[in-house]
C-alpha cells in the first residue's frame, strides 16, 4: 500500500517537472522568435520587441530558479481532489490546475491546519525530494477517520531534517516547513508597520524574506512598479541571504545594506561607537538644517556690483527679503535659489535701467538687453553666490565637519567633546553613519543643477557619437541585407527608450527619491534614529516589515526598545508580533546564552529551542597568550566532530588578525573571513560580521573582551553565542562572563 502510494506520488512529481520543462521550452522558443524579429520593422516594433524579450527573460529566469524542490506538499481535503503545493502555480495547457503556489490563499491551510483546527484538511503530506526524485514522504493525518484508511508515512520530520542539515554558508528558503506562527506573520496585511520581535534563531530573517515574496505575489500590481526594498546590516549579510528570494521565484527586490542606501556613495563601517551614537541622534537633522540655512546669507553692509561701468547696490534688506520669499516657496535650497536669484536680478535690472536713463535721458533703454548684461555679470554672479550658493550634499557635510567655524555655528547645544567627535578630514572616506546625514542634506538641498548646462552639452556630444555609431551599423547592414526601414536617429531614440524601460528595481536602486511600495528591515534593532528617518522617506506609505531582537543590539546608535526607536517616525502606528521558537541553536547552547544575559541583568526573549543538542558548551581556560595556540590545538577536534560542517571563529579586534594568521598557516585557503567569504569551512570573523549568520560550530575567543570592546553592551557576545547549530566552544585567558557555565559542563 505504502509502496503504491509512493509510486503514485513519484509519477505525479515527474509530471510536474515535465510540465515545467515544457513551459521553459515554450518561453525559450518565444524569446528566440522575438529576438529574430528584431532586424526589421518600425521603431515601435523594435521597442515592443525589447519589452517582450525582457518579459520572457524574466519568466524564464523564474522557471529556472524553482527547479530545486519544485513541489513539497500535498493536501487531502474534505472536498475535491488532492491539492499539490509548490514554489509556483502550474496548470496543464487546458488550464487544469496541477500545483498551487505556496502563497495562494488556499495553500495557507498547508501551514496553518492542525488537528484542533483542521480547516477542511484531512491529511497534510510533505514530499521530500532529492533533485527531481521523490525520496520520502511524511504524513500528518488530521482527520482521525483517515488513520484507518492509510497507515501514513512517518520519518524524522521534515522540519527536524531541515534543521539538522549541514550549513552551506548561504541561507536557504524554508518554504516547505514554514511553521504556523511564522505563516501568520508572512501573510499579515501589507498596510502599516509590522514589527516582528524574536530571539536568536526564531526565523526572523526567513520570515522577512518569505513575507517579501508573499507580498510581491499577492500585491503584484502595486509592488511591480513601486518595488520592495530589503535592508540588512552589512554587505556580508546581504550576500548570505541573496539566494533565498530567487529560489522563491522573485528577482525584483532591491537589496541594500545600511551603508549603501545613498546611491553613488560607497561607505566603510564606523568604528568609533561614540561617533555612531552621536551621528545617529535626531539632533543631527537640526545640525544639517543649520548647515543648509548657513548657505543662505545676507550681507552685513550694502554690496556694490559693477555692470558695464554702472555701480549697482544690493542692500542687506533687499537680500533678506528675497531670501524670505525664496524660503517661502518651501522648495529645497538648490531649487529655491532660482526664486532668490530671479528677484534680485529683477531689482538690479531696474536699478540699471534707471541709471542708464539718468545718464543719457534721450536713450530708450532696452530692458531685455540690460537684464542680460546684469545676469551675465561676473560681479553679480559672485554676489548672488555668496548669498545663496548652490551646493551638493557631499560638499555641505565636508565643510560642516572639516571647518571648525561652521561646525561650531551649526551645533548649538553640543559640547566641545561632541564637536570633536564629529570632526572629519575633508578627504576621509564616508562611513555608514554619514549615509543618513547625506540623505538628510540631499532632501533639504534638492537637485543640484549648476552643471546642467555642462551636462546638456555632454549629452549632446554623446548623442552625436551614438548617431555616428548607428550610421556605421546601418551601413554594415546595408551591405548584408535589404535596406532596413528605419533611420540612424530612430536607432538612437530606441536605445534611449530602452534605458528608460529598465525594470523598476534597476531604476529604484539608483534613485534616492524613489518611493517604494514596501520596505523590509532586518536586524532592525541596529538602526539609529537618523537611519529610521531615511527609511521613512523611502516609503511614504509607511508600509514596513521590521524584524529584529532588541537583546542583540550591538550598535551604540541602536535601539533600547521598539517604542523608543519607532515613535519618532511611526508614532503609535505599528503593530508587534512575536516569534517564540528557536530553530537554530540547540537548547543547551541557547540556555547558556540566556543565562549569560540574565546574569548581566538583561532580560532577553528566551525562545524555546526545538532541538536538544549532542554537546554542552565547552570552555577552555588557558594562560595569557595561550588563546591562539589553544585555538590551533582545538581545531582538529572541532572539525572532526562537525564532520564537514562550517566552523566560525568569532573574536574581537585584538584576536582577529593573530587567529587568522595562525589558522592560515595550518589550513591555508580553507580559512576565510571578512566581507562575504562564508562558504569556506573555516571563517574568522568579528561578532558584527557574524550578525544574522549561522554556522555548524562556533569557537569564541576571549568572550570577556567582546563585552569590554562593546563597552559592556551584551549584544556582541550574545550574538556570537547564538550562531551555532551544533557546537559552541569558548577559549578564555581572562574571566569567563557569569552564567555561561552550567553545572557539570566540561571545563578544560
Ligand atoms: N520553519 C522553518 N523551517 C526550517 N528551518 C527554519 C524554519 N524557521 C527557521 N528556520 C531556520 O532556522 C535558522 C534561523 O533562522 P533565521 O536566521 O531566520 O533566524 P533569526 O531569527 O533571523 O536569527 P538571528 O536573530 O539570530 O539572526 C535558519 O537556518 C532557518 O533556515
Amino acid at each position: 500500500m505504502l509502496e503504491t502510494d509512493l509510486a503514485h506520488e513519484r509519477d505525479y512529481v515527474h509530471g510536474l517537472y515535465s510540465r515545467l520543462d515544457e513551459l521553459r521550452e515554450e518561453k525559450r522558443a518565444q524569446l528566440a522568435r522575438v529576438r529574430r524579429s528584431g532586424a526589421v520593422g518600425s521603431i515601435q516594433n523594435v521597442s515592443e520587441r525589447d519589452a517582450f524579450a525582457a518579459l520572457y527573460e524574466d519568466r524564464l529566469a523564474q522557471l529556472d530558479a524553482v527547479e530545486d524542490r519544485l513541489v513539497f506538499g500535498r493536501l487531502d481535503l474534505d472536498e475535491g481532489g488532492p491539492q499539490y503545493i509548490g514554489r509556483i502555480g502550474l496548470s496543464t495547457e487546458d488550464l487544469q490546475r496541477l500545483m498551487v503556489d505556496w502563497r495562494a490563499p488556499e495553500a495557507g491551510h498547508f501551514y496553518q491546519a492542525t488537528a484542533f483546527d483542521r480547516q477542511g484538511v484531512r491529511r497534510r503530506r510533505h514530499l521530500i525530494l532529492a533533485g527531481r526524485e521523490l525520496k520520502a514522504m511524511e504524513d500528518d493525518v488530521l482527520d482521525p477517520g483517515m488513520l484507518s484508511e492509510h497507515g501514513g508515512h512517518q520519518g524524522e520530520g521534515a522540519l527536524l531534517a531541515a534543521l539538522n542539515s549541514k550549513r552551506t554558508g548561504q541561507m536557504s528558503d524554508i518554504v516547505s516547513t514554514i511553521q504556523a506562527e511564522q505563516d501568520r506573520i508572512i501573510r499579515s496585511t501589507i498596510s502599516g508597520a509590522l514589527v516582528v520581535q524574536g530571539g536568536p534563531g526564531t526565523g526572523k530573517t526567513a520570515v522577512a524574506l518569505h513575507r517579501a515574496a508573499y507580498l510581491l505575489y499577492s500585491h503584484r500590481e502595486r509592488l511591480k512598479s513601486a518595488g520592495v526594498l530589503l535592508v540588512g546590516p552589512s554587505s556580508s549579510f546581504m550576500k548570505y541571504i541573496e539566494r533565498v528570494l530567487p529560489s522563491l521565484g522573485e528577482t525584483g527586490v532591491v537589496m541594500a545594506s545600511l551603508g549603501r542606501l545613498y546611491p553613488g556613495v560607497d561607505t566603510v563601517a564606523e568604528h568609533d561607537p561614540r561617533v555612531a551614537a552621536l551621528k545617529g541622534r535626531l539632533a543631527m537633522a537640526v545640525v544639517v538644517a543649520n548647515a543648509v540655512a548657513q548657505r543662505q546669507r545676507t550681507f552685513a553692509q550694502p554690496r556694490t556690483v559693477v555692470v558695464d561701468g554702472y555701480r549697482l547696490v544690493l542692500s542687506p534688506r533687499q537680500v533678506s527679503r528675497a531670501r524670505d520669499k525664496a524660503r517661502q516657496t518651501g522648495k529645497p535650497h538648490n531649487e529655491a535659489r532660482a526664486t532668490f536669484v530671479k528677484i534680485l536680478l529683477r531689482e538690479l535690472t531696474e536699478q540699471m535701467t534707471e541709471k542708464v536713463l539718468a545718464s543719457s535721458p534721450g536713450n530708450s533703454a532696452d530692458r531685455s538687453y540690460l537684464a542680460e548684461d546684469v545676469r551675465s555679470s561676473r560681479d553679480v554672479r559672485v554676489a548672488l553666490n555668496l548669498a545663496w550658493m548652490p551646493v551638493t550634499p557631499e560638499k555641505l557635510l565636508t565643510d560642516l565637519f572639516s571647518k571648525p567655524a561652521i561646525l561650531r555655528a551649526c551645533t548649538p547645544g553640543f559640547t566641545d567633546e561632541e564637536r570633536a567627535l564629529l570632526v572629519r578630514a575633508a578627504d576621509a572616506r564616508w562611513t555608514e553613519s554619514d549615509v543618513p546625514l547625506l540623505d538628510e542634506a540631499a532632501e533639504l538641498l534638492g537637485e543640484y543643477d549648476i552643471h546642467a548646462g555642462r551636462n546638456a552639452a555632454a549629452a549632446e556630444r554623446q548623442r552625436e557619437r551614438d548617431l555616428e555609431d548607428a550610421k556605421r551599423a546601418l551601413a554594415d547592414i546595408e551591405h548584408l541585407e535589404s535596406t532596413p526601414n528605419f533611420t540612424a536617429e530612430e536607432i538612437v531614440e530606441a536605445n534611449t527608450l530602452h534605458d528608460a524601460r529598465l525594470g523598476a528595481s534597476d531604476r529604484a536602486r539608483g534613485d534616492r527619491t524613489w518611493a517604494y511600495g514596501h520596505v523590509v528591515v532586518d536586524e532592525a534593532q541596529e538602526l539609529s534614529h537618523m537611519q529610521w528617518r531615511l527609511l521613512a522617506r523611502r516609503c511614504p506609505l509607511k508600509s514596513f516589515t521590521i524584524v529584529g531582537d532588541i537583546a542583540q543590539t550591538s550598535s551604540a546608535a541602536g535601539a533600547q526598545s521598539w517604542a523608543s526607536a519607532l515613535t519618532p517616525e511611526f508614532g503609535k502606528h505599528w503593530r508587534l508580533e512575536e516569534l517564540t521558537v528557536n530553530y537554530r541553536t540547540p537548547s543547551q547552547i541557547a540556555e547558556a546564552a540566556v543565562r549569560m544575559a540574565n546574569a548581566a541583568g538583561q532580560i532577553v526573549s528566551a525562545p524555546k529551542a526545538v532541538r536538544e543538542g549532542t554537546w554542552e558548551t565547552v570552555i577552555d581556560r588557558v594562560a595569557r597568550d595561550g588563546v591562539v595556540p589553544a585555538l590551533v590545538g582545538a581545531l582538529p577536534e572541532e572539525l572532526s566532530l562537525l564532520d564537514g560542517g562550517l566552523l566560525a571563529v568569532i573574536a574581537g579586534e585584538r584576536q582577529l588578525a593573530p587567529a587568522t594568521k595562525a589558522l592560515r598557516a595550518v589550513y591555508g585557503t580553507r580559512v576565510g573571513g571578512g566581507s562575504g567569504s562564508y562558504e569556506q569551512d573555516i571563517v574568522v570573523i568579528s561578532p558584527q560580521e557574524a550578525k544574522g549568520l549561522e554556522f555548524d560550530g562556533v569557537v569564541i575567543l576571549e568572550p570577556n573582551e567582546l563585552l569590554e570592546e562593546a563597552h559592556g553592551r551584551l549584544g556582541d557576545l550574545y550574538v556570537a553565542m547564538t550562531r551555532p547549530t551544533q557546537r559552541l566552544r569558548l577559549i578564555a585567558s581572562g574571566p569567563v562572563p557569569d552564567g555561561i557555565e552550567a553545572v557539570g559542563s566540561s571545563t578544560v
